[in-house]
Parts: C-alpha cells; sequence; structure tokens
C-alpha cells in the first residue's frame, strides 16, 4: 500500500529529501522535470508537434522552463513558452529555470492579458501554471485563463497537478481549473485525484517518481492509502494440499424477490466463483428452478427456516444480506431477527435501505460487520452530502462509531476499517458501468469471508480482484456484464496467489 499524503506533507518531503541526498532544490527540480518529460515523450510521440508551455512565477512554472529546455534537447522542434506574469511574486528557482532557458535560443512570450496568447500554435499545451502551491480558488485573470484555455479544445497535459484544481479538500463546483487531458504528477497521485469531482479538472493521471526519500513519505501521519497487486499478492494464501470444501467455509447469501431474483444469483455466482467452499443461497421459492438450472454447485435455504432456530445459521462462517431482497414487512423482522444474532454481518442494497429508515437497526449492529453502500445508499443512510470529500469524512467516523467495514463504493471504492483508515482501491473502470455488478461484488466478500479472511481483508481484496476481473474484460470490451465479471474471479485469483 502506498501512503497518500496532502501537500504540506509533501513538501516536507522536498525539504527531507533536499537534506536527506545532499541536493539543492533546483536539483530536485530538474529530476522532477525530466521525469515529467520521460512520461511525456510516451505520449506525445511526434516531435514535430508544436508544444506550448504555459509558466506561473512559482515552482510549477519553474519546473515548466526545465521541462521546455529538456524537449528542446530531445528534438521537439516546436516548443514555446509562455510567462504568465499575473503575479509579481517569483521564485527563487524560477528565476534559476529562466536564466538557463534564455541563455538559449528560445521563443520566450510574456503573458499580461489574453492577448498575449494569440499567436499560440495548435498543438498540445503543457499547464505549468500553478501547481500545489495553490492556496486560494483561481479568480481574476487566472480564472479568465482557465476559461480561455478550456475553450481552444486543445489537448492539455498538466505538470503535477491542473491549475486551480485542490490537491486535497472540498472540490468546489464553482471553482475553475485548467482541465488537462493527462496529469503527470510527481511521487505519489494527490487525494482528490479519486473523487469524482476531479473529472471536471482531469481525465486521467499517471505518476512519475522524482526521488523523494519514500522512507519520509510512508511514515506520514495519514489516513488515506492506495492498494497495490502485491499488497492481495500477500495476502491471498495458495490452495493447500489435502484441502477441501470444508477448508474454504459456508457462506449464506440472503437475497432475492421475484423482480430481482438476478440479483440474488449473481451475488451467488460472485461467491461461488471466489472460491468459498460452500455457498447458500436464501432466496423465494420461486427462483429455485432458476438457481439451479444457473448455479446446480449452489444449495437453497428457505426463507423460514432462516427464523425457525438460530443453530441452523451456526454452520455459516458469514452471512450476507440485502441483493434484489425487497424491503416490506417480513424482510424487515428478518433483518431485524439477523441483528438479534449478534455475528457480523455483510449487508448490501435493500438491506441497507431499511437500516437507513431505521436508525435503531444501525445500532444493532455487530462488529466487524461489513457495508457496502453506493453513493446513494451511503447518503440514505448517513445523510446528504455536499462533496466526496465530507462524504469520506463521515464515513471514516461512522465506520469507527459502528465498529464496521464501509466499502464505499464509486470509479476508485474507498474501503475504511474500524479506525477510519481509508484503503483505495484502483482497480475497475466505467466498462463496468452496469447493474449487478454490486451484487457479484458483495458475494465476493462473502466468498472471502468464510475462506477465514478478516472482514477488512475480505473487503479489500474483494474490490481489487472484482476490479482487475473487470479491467482484464474491458481490454476488449466497451461494457462488461456482472455474471462475466463473477466468471473470471478464478483467473485472476489465480493470477494473484504466489
Ligand atoms: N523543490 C521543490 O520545491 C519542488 C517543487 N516542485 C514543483 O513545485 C510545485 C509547487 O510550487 P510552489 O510551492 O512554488 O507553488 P506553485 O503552485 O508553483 O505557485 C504557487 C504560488 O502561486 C500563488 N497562488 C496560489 N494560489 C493562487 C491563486 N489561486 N491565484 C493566483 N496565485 C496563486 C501563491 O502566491 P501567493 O498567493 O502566496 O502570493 C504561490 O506562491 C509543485 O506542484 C511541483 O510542480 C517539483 O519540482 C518538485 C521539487
Ligand atoms: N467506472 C467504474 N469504475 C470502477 N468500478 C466501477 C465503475 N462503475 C461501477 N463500478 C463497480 O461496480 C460496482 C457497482 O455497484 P452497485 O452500484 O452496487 O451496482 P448494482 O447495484 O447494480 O449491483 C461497484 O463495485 C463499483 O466499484
Ligand atoms: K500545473
Amino acid at each position: 500500500m502506498q501512503k497518500l499524503i496532502n501537500q504540506q506533507q509533501m513538501r516536507s518531503a522536498d525539504v527531507f529529501t533536499i537534506k536527506n541526498l545532499d541536493i539543492s532544490s533546483i536539483e530536485l527540480m530538474e529530476t522532477a522535470s525530466m521525469a515529467f518529460v520521460n512520461e511525456f515523450v510516451q505520449e506525445i510521440k511526434a516531435i514535430e508537434t508544436p508544444v506550448n508551455i504555459l509558466c506561473g512565477k512559482g515552482n510549477n512554472g519553474a519546473d515548466g522552463l526545465a521541462i521546455a529546455r529538456i524537449l528542446q534537447d530531445k528534438g521537439y522542434s516546436s516548443v514555446a513558452v509562455y510567462l504568465i506574469d499575473f503575479s509579481e511574486k517569483e521564485t527563487a528557482e524560477y528565476q534559476t529555470n529562466l536564466n538557463r532557458l534564455k541563455d538559449l535560443w528560445f521563443p520566450l512570450t510574456t503573458v499580461k492579458t489574453l492577448e498575449d496568447l494569440k499567436n499560440m500554435k495548435d498543438g498540445v499545451i503543457i499547464d505549468a501554471v500553478l501547481g500545489s502551491g495553490l492556496n486560494k480558488p483561481l479568480s481574476g485573470a487566472y480564472a479568465e485563463l482557465a476559461t480561455f484555455i478550456n475553450s481552444l479544445n486543445l489537448q492539455v497535459i498538466a505538470v503535477d497537478i491542473p491549475t486551480g484544481f485542490p490537491a486535497e479538500g472540498v472540490i468546489a463546483k464553482t471553482d475553475h481549473f485548467i482541465k488537462a487531458d493527462l496529469v503527470i504528477c510527481f511521487q505519489r497521485p494527490k487525494i482528490n485525484f479519486f473523487f469524482p469531482e476531479s473529472a471536471a479538472a482531469l481525465n486521467r493521471f499517471r505518476v512519475v517518481s522524482i526521488g523523494l526519500d519514500e522512507e519520509f513519505i510512508e511514515k506520514q501521519a495519514s489516513p488515506y492509502q492506495l492498494l497495490e497487486q502485491h499488497d492481495i499478492k500477500d495476502l491471498i494464501q495458495p490452495r493447500k494440499p489435502f484441502t477441501h470444501k470444508g477448508t474454504y467455509g459456508h457462506a449464506l447469501i440472503i437475497a432475492g424477490q421475484k423482480e430481482t431474483m438476478g440479483a440474488a444469483i449473481l451475488a451467488a455466482k460472485g461467491c461461488l466463483y471466489g472460491g468459498a467452499g460452500l455457498t447458500t443461497l436464501s432466496i423465494p421459492e420461486s427462483g429455485l428452478t432458476a438457481l439451479n438450472t444457473t448455479l446446480p454447485e449452489v444449495m437453497y435455504l428457505d426463507r423460514k427456516e432462516l427464523t425457525s432456530t438460530a443453530s441452523v445459521l451456526d454452520k455459516f462462517k458469514i452471512i450476507a444480506i440485502g441483493p434484489g431482497l425487497g424491503t416490506d414487512a417480513a424482510i424487515i423482522e428478518l433483518l431485524k431477527s439477523l441483528l438479534m444474532l449478534k455475528r457480523p454481518l455483510i449487508i448490501d442494497a435493500d438491506a441497507l435501505h431499511l437500516l437507513g429508515n431505521d436508525e435503531s437497526l444501525m445500532k444493532q449492529l455487530t462488529e466487524g460487520s461489513v457495508l457496502t453502500p453506493h453513493m446513494k445508499e451511503f447518503d440514505h443512510l448517513f445523510g446528504a452530502h455536499e462533496s466526496w470529500w465530507a462524504r469520506l469524512e463521515t464515513a471514516r467516523e461512522k465506520a469507527v462509531e459502528l465498529k464496521c467495514v464501509i466499502v464505499l463504493k464509486n470509479q476508485y471504492t474507498f474501503i475504511i476499517d474500524q479506525q477510519g483508515k481509508v484503503r483505495i482501491n484502483p482497480t475497475g473502470n466505467p466498462a463496468m458501468g452496469q447493474g449487478g455488478m454490486g451484487d457479484v461484488l458483495t458475494g465476493l466478500i462473502a466468498s472471502l469471508a468464510a475462506q477465514g479472511y478478516k472482514a477488512i481483508e475480505a473487503a479489500y481484496a474483494a474490490c481489487f480482484i472484482h476490479g482487475t476481473s473487470g479491467d482484464l474484460l474491458a481490454v476488449t470490451r466497451v461494457s462488461v456484464k456482472a455474471s462475466a465479471v463473477a466468471e473470471h474471479l478464478p483467473e485472476v485469483v489465480k493470477g494473484l496467489t504466489r
């Protein structure tokens, strides 16, 4: 896992690295600019492409000036630099890099008004106007510049962060940004790249190492961590000789009603293909034929059995409830009786809805339960939120208060543990935007919990594996269906097993 840090901590990492490696700030900047260029040349391969570099007078602009020099060195034949001269203040590094550039022949244009940009050639724009030093929303000439650049519809590649975009904290709807197609950012992604609001400022990002001290970064206090493939590889245990279905746990999934039986079957499919030793599905009897036809390996449990005697449920290592379940009076009673068992549950979809309707039910959750809301379900549970930043803050508070794992689903899913620590899942893609996807995830979490992984481990590993399955399928498809994601799980898990 990679620790994600805020900009103040990032600046401390700059300072620490400079001191520790006994290098100067300008040398670190040269490394950063070189790292940017190495990535840039992968993206813009034609060296005759006109490259317009917009440089502010801070250190982000100083990077831009170094980038201009390095690109020319690499043979880019049409590089032009625009010095955005809207502020008096400039950094020493900016001055140094400007002098280095002036020593070479270079088209330099000082921009006092937008009029000064009129000769800019169509091509690519490198945004080095403002970086992580942003301390207030763009206004005045900077906001006008952003509006103007965005209106050109040219490809913009931002240095470190799009101008005007806050690295962390609430992203206001009123904020102005220079919209980047690609951000090449330094050492760590910014926390705000993981929120849906970031789509207004960037399409995609890539992270390049600039040699900052990793040990220092990992020691910083921060609740945010980005999951990496090796975390899952370290966690997932290979199957041992002489193991059998009993070794891999028995999961019970309570789901489905007449109109949404498919949700139940998809959850069971996620559980089965996730490798649980045994999967039992409790659905209305009317779904039995469909179940036996589609997933003959999955067993059936009559709904009436669930409330007959508690001991019926003892054999199940984990119980998941919710997909396509419905919310009628009988279901409310069923949920109440399960909550009374005082055992951890995996709670999704309609079961989440019922918790949101009745706070007294929420209070009965047992420690170690897993809640898997998407945004709408989350807001129904815990109140409306104006921003994803605020939503994630609430999720952290509630996970601690309820002693539960919260899986807040989106393109980047946030998995929050009982201490309020956030793991961010980088896998998955928009091809997965199809009904039933969350049902498969719920089944997979149950599957891993049945196999003996702790609630938090089951939750984050399931998100990673589920997204990886979707990524694999999306290589050749514009959309992927939930059952295909389920069917690919064994292959993904195999690939992640040492
Ligand atoms: N060794 C290093 O340090 C390394 C640094 N690196 C690079 O440095 C970048 C950070 O540089 P930075 O700290 O100089 O900030 P940057 O964003 O260029 O300028 C901020 C200035 O603009 C101003 N300002 C702020 N908000 C504003 C607004 N809304 N509208 C108008 N003005 C506004 C503000 O001035 P003030 O408001 O205080 O007068 C502030 O001084 C980082 O992203 C990376 O690219 C890398 O090379 C790695 C090594
Ligand atoms: N753009 C996307 N990128 C990554 N994952 C996605 C994307 N869209 C959907 N998903 C994943 O699909 C699942 C959708 O869950 P949910 O909204 O509960 O679906 P459903 O209710 O249809 O089962 C989540 O795990 C989510 O992370
Ligand atoms: K920038």
